[in-house]
């Protein structure tokens, strides 16, 4: 079977890592708009950089749970062909044995240079004016896909939705886009759409299977 699979905050929520919508949710220490949109790089990236400097830090910090490890199970499954799409910029996924992941918001672990655009990875500690190792401009920033900024890997994304026989979501509220939109996506090709997630999100009715609880439970389950 062709399977999609699109995780979000919640599939790591029991590992550690705050969600972002959720009760002292990552956004209620921060605006989105100060730490996660060009602009507000542009204004203070010190804040920035010290935002995704801890990030790094409690992703490091963090291990994978039961259901990061069902789904790297299920993406060995010769029966299947699974393509897994995350929201998220940890790399509890690859630590759990997923390969590959798409990051379709980009990653913790890379840095991109705003003047050149070549990627590198990213120095445990991020600092203003960390020199781009191709052109030495100044200009390294996080590989990490803003707000108002277009998001990676999407023709790999939508052909995989186009032609999949099945589409889940673990772990996210259906708020941004256009990750909210890959249900309807999906569904619109004639693929089943199942969501797994602790309470309804925002685009619950593109589901056809609705299924209610932690991660750590549902994923593991629906797998076996
Ligand atoms: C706020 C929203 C309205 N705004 C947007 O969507 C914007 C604007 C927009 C575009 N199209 C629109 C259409 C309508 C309205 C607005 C827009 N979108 C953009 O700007 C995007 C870029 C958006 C990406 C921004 N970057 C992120 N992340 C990286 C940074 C960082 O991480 O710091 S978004 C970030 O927030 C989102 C958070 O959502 P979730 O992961 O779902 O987390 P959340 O906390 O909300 O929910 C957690 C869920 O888990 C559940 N849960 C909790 N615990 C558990 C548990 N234990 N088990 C199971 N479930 C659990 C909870 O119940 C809950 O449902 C994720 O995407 C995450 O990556 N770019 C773009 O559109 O470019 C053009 C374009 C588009 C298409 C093609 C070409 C060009």
């Amino acid at each position: 079977m062709k399977i999609v699979i699109l995780t979000g905050a919640g599939i790591s929520a029991e590992s550690g890592i705050a969600t972002f919508r959720d009760s002292g949710g990552l956004w209620e220490g921060h605006s989105i708009e100060a730490v996660a949109t060009p602009a507000g790089y542009a204004a203070n990236p010190a804040r920035v950089l010290d935002f995704y400097n801890q990030r790094r830090a409690a992703a490091r910090a963090a291990r994978p749970n039961p259901a990061h490890l069902a789904l790297a199970a299920l993406q060995k499954a010769p029966q299947h062909q699974v393509t897994l799409v995350t929201q998220n910029v940890d790399d509890l996924h690859e630590r759990a044995g997923s390969d590959p992941v798409i990051h379709m918001h980009g990653a913790l672990s890379g840095a991109l240079c705003a003047a050149c655009g070549v990627r590198a990875p990213a120095p445990q500690v991020m600092q203003p004016h960390d020199p781009c190792p191709d052109c030495a401009r100044p200009a390294m920033r996080p590989d990490i896909v803003w707000f108002g900024e277009i998001p990676l890997h999407m023709d790999a994304i939508e052909a995989a939705l186009r032609s999949a026989d099945l589409f889940v979501a673990i772990g996210t509220s259906g708020n941004v886009y256009p990750a909210a939109g890959f249900a309807q996506m999906a569904r619109w090709s004639g693929a089943r759409t199942l969501e797994l997630n602790l309470a309804s999100s925002a685009n619950a009715d593109d589901f056809d299977e609705r299924r209610e609880g932690p991660a750590s439970v549902l994923v593991p389950q629906w797998v076996a």
